[in-house]
């Protein structure tokens, strides 16, 4: 029993956390009990985050003081935009450079070490309000524009826009943004915040395991897929292709279809479901169906298929990137915004996992030779 092989660490238990609950059977995932739908419609996402890190929903008082003390720490050093400036030059893919610049953040910390499970809520509030800054300054270099400084009187979400754009977002695409950040922040044990736990559990400081996150988050089997689906999308569109058709010869192709098929869920992804519901309200309103048609036949077709019922069913990447498109955010940015919603989740399971520490360290089935005779190298 101990040398059973789980390939991919399947279905093995490595903890206990009382952060989120993913029901993949039945499609629901709760953040400390308070399902997804509840919080999505109802929570901001500070709300979220002080949910996640501090083990209960706050009160008004609450939520205000810990809203301040998170937009107080937005601004970046200037190195740091200097950097992000030379990344953008160098035509960096924008998960890289999150990558980088997150990294560099440490340096402008005073704080950036100590006791790992008290510093690493205090560390990680720095870098939570931080990425927006950088993400947001990224896009507005490589643009040819000059980036903008945050606006504390804005929110988390608000804020982002705003310095993405230089124009205070209506309310729509304020709360629509919002409502993303809320659906992305926590998912049990996925891959990137397994990766931030392993980095933590040898108790680095935060800023290692977020950036290890990042990492992880960027490949195409996790983060990386809301990108890849609105790729299919454009390629669809520009080859005038019927989606069907799309999907038939991907299939013929062996090829994988992006934001389909989880780990987990056997079932459609509980947000997938809200954000499918959010962007046919925001197509009815513009007008503009064509995403929203060209998945509805995708997923009509897998589903007719039987795909679906195989458990290989819509997640939360394919459904997000047509939301994000409305709201006019660029393509490559999409996994660096999951990446800006998903620090909260690492963060909590960090300072949850250091709380009991243990070093992560699972190890493999050797099938390599026995017995080999070394030979000195002069004599190979
Ligand atoms: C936020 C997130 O990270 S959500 C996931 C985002 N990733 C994607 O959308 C990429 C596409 N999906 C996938 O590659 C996979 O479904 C994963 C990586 C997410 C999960 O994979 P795993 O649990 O490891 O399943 P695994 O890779 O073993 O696949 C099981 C079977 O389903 C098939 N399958 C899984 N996903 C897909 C897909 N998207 N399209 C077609 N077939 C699929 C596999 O080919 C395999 O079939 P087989 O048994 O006949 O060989
Ligand atoms: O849980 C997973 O494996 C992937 C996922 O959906 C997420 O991280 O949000």
């Amino acid at each position: 029993m101990a040398d059973e092989l789980k390939r991919g660490l399947e279905g093995v238990l490595v903890a206990e956390s009382d952060l989120s609950y993913v029901d993949g059977e039945v499609g629901k995932l709760v953040y400390r009990g308070y399902d997804i739908e509840d919080l999505a419609r109802g929570a901001t996402y500070e709300e979220v985050l002080y949910l996640l890190w501090h083990g209960s929903l706050p009160n008004a008082a609450e939520l205000d003081s810990f809203a301040a003390d998170l937009a107080a720490e937005r601004e970046v050093n200037d190195d740091v935009i200097e950097t992000v400036r030379a990344l953008a030059d160098a035509g960096e893919r924008p998960m890289a450079a999150l990558r980088t610049a997150t990294s560099m953040l440490s340096a402008y910390d005073a704080d950036a070490e100590g006791d790992a499970g008290e510093a690493t809520l205090r560390q990680g509030r720095r870098i939570t309000a931080k990425i927006p800054t950088v993400l947001a300054a990224f896009e507005r270099v490589r643009q040819g524009e000059e980036p903008v400084a945050p606006d504390p009187d804005l929110s988390h979400a608000g804020n982002f826009l705003y310095m993405l754009t230089g124009t205070e977002p209506d309310a729509v695409s304020e709360e629509t943004f919002d409502m993303a950040l809320t659906l992305h922040a926590d998912h049990g044990l996925n891959a990137s915040t397994f990766t931030a736990m392993v980095i933590g559990s040898t108790m680095a400081d935060v800023y290692s395991g977020v950036t290890g996150g990042i990492g992880a988050l960027s490949g195409p089997l996790h983060g990386g897929a809301n990108q890849d689906v609105m790729e299919v999308l454009h390629e669809i569109d520009a080859s005038a292709k019927d989606p069907v058709q799309w999907v038939k010869d991907r299939q013929d192709d062996g090829g994988r279809i992006p934001g389909f098929g989880h780990r987990v869920y056997k079932v459609k992804d509980p947000r997938a479901k809200i954000l499918e519901e959010k962007l046919r309200d925001l197509a009815e309103s513009s007008g503009d169906t064509k995403w929203l048609d060209y998945t509805t036949a995708i997923e009509e077709y897998l589903t007719d298929q039987g795909l679906v019922e195989k458990g290989i069913a819509p997640n939360v990447d394919f459904y997000s990137g047509s939301v994000y498109d409305s709201l006019g955010i660029p393509l490559d940015m999409y996994t660096p915004i999951f990446a800006m919603s998903r620090v909260g989740g690492w963060i909590a399971h960090v300072a949850e996992y250091q709380e009991d520490n243990r070093l992560i360290r699972p190890r493999a089935r050797y099938t390599g030779p026995e017995d080999a005779e070394f030979v000195p190298i002069d004599e190979r």
